[in-house]
């Protein structure tokens, strides 16, 4: 992945030049589109703030005519990060087609200008069905949450080379659910709104997998096949690998407690941040699952 980034560094990082370095391949390993900045301002109505249908980290994101719908990120800010940030998802994404991974149909690079051009997805997003303005109007019962946990992997799996998350992002995802797993209190780690109606097994080994997959060494994490492979499979026949994996966690909980000097998160580098742990919860009655 080093030598990706590199790469992709190389590219853009010195390119001043009107012309974007990538251009499409002829042998078709690259199956994007190169777009004309005017085709986008017309696409965008001038990038309309009635076009805007989002905001990311790295930019604005615009809905747009072409001859089918298509959603256009802005960058803004044209600095290293963000240079970065363009140039790994139009190289990494647009090397990869799966029905699960969002398609990007091309992009815009000229002067300060970096623009994405993307399949434009109408459903929203899964964080608006789950906690936004959609939750309200259908709950999405468990099954279909874990089909879209297994499609979701399925999808990361599909796109390799991806990075690991650095080490130290795990309590923000995950911490507050530590020692819920540490009693084997998986329930209470549920969506309430699902009012108990969950398969355990499969809610226990998602729960193992997602804190597996935020273990602060990345070399202690699955890869993306392994975690599709358990999210399948389940428990069934591997009682004793999850607990041996809930015996990791437990323990890099502890070891994370005791280099805790301050209290806080170590967010340095990532531009996020530095954020108090979540307090633990209050100690329930043991549960056993
Ligand atoms: N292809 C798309 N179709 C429809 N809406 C989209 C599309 N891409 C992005 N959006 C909307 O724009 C928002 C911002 O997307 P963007 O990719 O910039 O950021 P993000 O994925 O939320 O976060 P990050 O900047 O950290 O990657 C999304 O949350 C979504 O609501």
């Amino acid at each position: 992945m080093l030598s990706l980034r590199k790469m992709v560094w190389g590219w853009f990082c010195c390119s001043s030049e009107e012309q974007p370095r990538i251009r499409p391949n002829k042998n078709r390993d690259y199956p994007w589109e190169m777009y004309t900045l005017k085709e986008l301002l017309h696409a965008t109505n001038n990038f309309h703030n009635d076009n805007k249908i989002g905001e990311g980290g790295f930019g604005s994101v615009y809905w747009g005519r072409t001859s089918k719908g298509i959603a256009v990120k802005r960058l803004k800010a044209m600095n290293a990060k963000a240079e970065m940030e363009f140039a790994v998802e139009v190289e990494i994404l647009g090397r990869v087609r799966h029905k699960n991974l969002l398609g990007l149909r091309g992009f815009y690079a000229g002067g300060d200008e970096r623009l994405i051009v993307y399949d434009y997805m109408p459903n929203h997003s899964l964080i608006t069905h789950l906690h936004g303005q959609l939750a309200a109007d259908c709950l999405l019962d468990w099954s279909r949450r874990i089909s879209i946990a297994i499609g979701s992997a399925e999808g990361l799996a599909a796109k390799k080379p991806i990075e690991k998350l650095p080490g130290g992002v795990k309590r923000d995802i995950v911490q507050w659910a530590t020692p819920y797993v540490q009693r084997g209190a998986y329930d209470h780690i549920a969506d309430p709104r699902l009012k108990g109606k969950f398969d355990r097994a499969q809610l226990k080994i998602a729960i193992i997998v997602a804190m597996k997959c935020t273990e602060s060494n990345p070399e202690n994490r699955p890869s993306m096949l392994e975690v599709v492979e358990w999210l399948k499979r389940g428990i069934a026949g591997r009682k004793k690998e999850m607990s041996l994996m809930v015996k990791d966690i437990v323990d890099e909980n502890e070891d994370d407690k005791d280099n805790d000097d301050d209290g806080g998160t170590d967010y340095e580098g990532f531009g996020m941040e530095k954020i108090a742990p979540r307090a633990a919860p209050r100690r329930k009655r043991m549960q056993n699952n």
